[in-house]
């Protein structure tokens, strides 16, 4: 332990050398930068390159600084020695969450990012092996492996021991109070996680993860776990966020600038088709968040029969036929068409019209080369102009239409269709017709393939049915994607997803994604896990199970509420006084974020009324400390010190998988406490 001060007293002092002479550095290249600027302003042009190093140099020293300056309270967590096997070299390195350099190269605290750290989230100690970037392995071997706690500076203690170092600290950890923003979990990251952060980048990953498993906050320190060692390959606004509320995009990426991630992209799913629609999406057009037969366009088998409908239109433009006349011989042949056609899949009918007309052009350029074939071939030339055809500034919409009445035709028991006809009619979409409409405009009359995105990662994702996932892959075919999800919390029961394997396979080819399993829960207390694992078997049909991280809290209370004789009125009012006492002994015990989880919006109105607090609406962004009343499908993603289920009554949750699904996603909200107040009689599911 003694040891351990010192080291710890003498980085600290390190670190504290290196703020001075970075601060001294920093008021320097801002003296001679603005110096730079002021020159250049007045008309110095050479200078011009100078000034653009001075400004990079200043930038530099900031972020030193902002890490320097952070690492002073808690430089590092964990520390591993170890020998190279074919070096023979020894060392003993301490892992941060920044890394400190110090002047000549020396390094101080290894970033948690490096390849090196994996050593300390996943080796046991022995003969082991971690990968580098460029993907070969060093072998090692380990010799220690030590996690310490240490606070304003102070070391508390530390601890050693085999492959789950992080243990002791990690209950500690997750029996604190949470910040209303996601936390960084960087000292305490489990090995499966680690698995995920650090997969290639070049691999599209699904990842199926209980509710609390940690799937939010991986995929954050993925992002920038890549940004960090991809950095020549990936730059941030490549890389895409998409969730299904603002409020949850809100929560999620409030914690990005903590992981030194800046400048990422984030949208709900609807915006980031619009986004790629440009302006195919009308100004008329609306977003409407539940449309018609979304069972029916949520499944592959549509969105591919549009993609064969959409396929026809396409031989219908490029009939394979020889293209000339038998005097002047052919220009082109229907093989090479083919060819061509085959060659451009991702290529549009409106720029494969453009592209192939310009071919036609230049063969009769080439086939009547000589000077005295000038005439005929302008002639030619004038004849062929424009060959190919489709009519530009066709609606997409019109496209989709034309289709779907196709598909009525050859599905008359469809009925749904018609509605979805009138919606679309009326420039009404959800978010499948989005994805169709997104579809069309790819096959269509996408000028060129989208390549403003290398990495889409897309959260709670098993709320959107395999159709989207589809369109998304089409529409960027040269983006990974990190899907993150559980289909144990599928609220869309009828069009979300309630498996992976018709993504992996029908969306993916199984063979290129890599599928990853969460199944310890890191949220909830043992006694709420195990409440919640009570609708779990019926959520998803057994399938994934929860393991709860050891840690005890209070038992689950149930609070019944007799239905009074008065009516409706009273009985939820004695609910509503219920609830109020709760939430005062809650912040009493020092809890911050609670939830006061009801069926629907109607419910969270009435009960946020009886509480005097105002109910989360639909288009709500803001996730704040208080007590907060929603509807449970608002709830998704979240996580709240205390939860007070409101109403989980019989009525209210039937004994169906949708309305399991339901009620599990509301019991795994909560950290520490959870409540149920009801009148009449409990759910069956409960
Ligand atoms: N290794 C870890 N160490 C400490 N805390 C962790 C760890 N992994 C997850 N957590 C915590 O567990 C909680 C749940 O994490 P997160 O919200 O990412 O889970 P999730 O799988 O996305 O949950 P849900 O499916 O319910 O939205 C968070 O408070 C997170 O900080």
């Amino acid at each position: 332990m003694e040891w351990e001060k010192k080291h710890l007293a003498d980085c600290r002092k390190e670190i504290k050398e290196n703020i001075e002479r970075l601060e001294t550095q920093l008021a320097e290249v801002t003296a001679e930068s603005e110096e730079l600027f002021r020159a250049v302003r007045l008309g110095a042009n050479e200078l011009y390159s100078q000034l653009v190093v001075s400004v990079d140099i200043k930038e530099g020293c900031q972020v030193s600084l902002r890490k320097n300056r952070t690492a002073y309270e808690k430089p590092y967590f964990g520390r591993i020695d170890y020998e190279g096997v074919e070096t023979g070299k020894k060392e003993q390195l301490y892992i941060g969450k920044n890394g400190i350099m110090l002047s000549g190269h020396r390094m101080l605290v290894v970033d948690w990012r490096a390849p090196v750290a994996s050593v300390y989230y996943e080796n046991e100690l022995g003969r082991g092996s971690y990968g580098t970037v460029d993907g070969s392995e060093i072998p090692i071997e380990l010799s220690l492996k030590r996690t310490f706690d240490i606070a304003d500076g102070r070391l508390l203690g530390y601890y050693d021991s085999d492959v789950a170092a992080n243990d002791v600290l990690l209950v500690k950890y997750l029996s604190q109070n949470k910040e209303a923003v996601l936390g960084d979990i960087i000292s305490t990251i489990q090995k499966e996680q680690n698995q995920i952060i650090r997969e290639t980048p070049y691999a599209s990953l699904i990842v199926q993860g209980v509710a609390g498993s940690g799937k939010t906050t991986v995929a954050m320190h993925r992002i920038s776990y890549i940004l960090y060692n991809y950095k020549e390959k990936f730059a941030p606004e490549e890389f895409c966020i998409i969730a299904g509320s603002e409020m949850l995009l809100h929560y999620i990426t409030a914690s990005l600038p903590e992981l030194e991630v800046s400048n990422v992209k984030q949208l709900r799913m609807e915006r980031f088709f619009v986004r790629i629609l440009e302006q195919e999406w009308k100004k008329s057009y609306r977003f409407i968040r539940t449309g018609a037969g979304e069972s029916g366009k949520s499944k592959l088998c549509f969105i591919k029969a549009l993609e064969e409908y959409l396929q026809k239109i396409r031989e219908s433009v490029f009939p394979l036929e020889d293209i000339g006349d038998d005097k002047d011989g052919v220009f082109m042949s229907g093989e090479s068409i083919r060819e061509t056609l085959e060659r451009s899949g991702e290529k549009s009918i409106a720029a494969l019209v453009t592209y192939l007309n310009e071919r036609l052009r230049g063969r009769i350029k080439m086939l009547l080369a000589e000077e005295e074939q000038k005439e005929l071939r302008a002639r030619k030339i004038k004849e062929y102009k424009n060959w190919f055809v489709w009519k530009k500034g066709r609606k997409l919409s019109d496209i989709y239409i034309e289709f779907l009445l196709d598909y009525l035709r050859g599905n008359p028991e469809e009925l749904w269709i018609e509605t979805v006809l009138e919606h679309v009619q009326k420039g009404r979409f959800d978010i499948y017709d989005m994805a169709a409409l997104t579809l069309i405009y790819v096959r269509v009359s996408a000028k060129e393939k989208n390549t403003d995105f290398r990495q889409i990662i897309v959260d709670e994702a098993q709320d959107f049915g395999a159709a989207v996932y589809y369109v998304l892959r089409q529409a960027l075919p040269d983006c990974y994607f990190t899907i993150m999800g559980d289909v144990s919390q599928n609220i869309n029961f009828e069009t979300g997803m309630n498996e992976w394997d018709t993504l992996a396979e029908g969306v993916f080819a199984a063979a290129k994604v890599r599928f990853h399993v969460l199944a310890k829960s890191y949220r909830n207390t043992i006694e709420i896990s195990q409440y919640a694992g009570r609708v779990l078997s019926a959520a998803s049909a057994g399938n994934y199970k929860i393991e709860p991280v050891i840690r005890h809290g209070k038992p689950v209370q149930l609070w019944k509420q007799e239905v009074l004789p008065e009516g409706g009125g009273d009985t939820f009012r004695q609910m509503g006084d219920k609830a109020l006492s709760l939430i005062g002994d809650i912040q009493k015990s020092g809890y911050e974020t609670i939830a006061v989880i009801c069926r629907n919006e109607a419910q969270a109105e009435l009960a946020a009324g009886l509480l005097g607090v105002t109910a989360g609406a639909a288009g709500e962004e803001d996730f704040k400390k208080g007590v907060m009343v929603l509807p449970v499908e608002q709830t998704k993603g979240l996580e709240f010190d205390a939860v007070i289920l409101w109403e989980p009554s019989a009525s209210n949750y039937q004994e169906t998988a949708a309305d399991a699904k339901l009620l599990y996603v509301a019991i795994t909200r909560a950290l520490h406490e959870l409540h149920l107040i009801y009148s009449g009689e409990l759910s069956k599911l409960l």
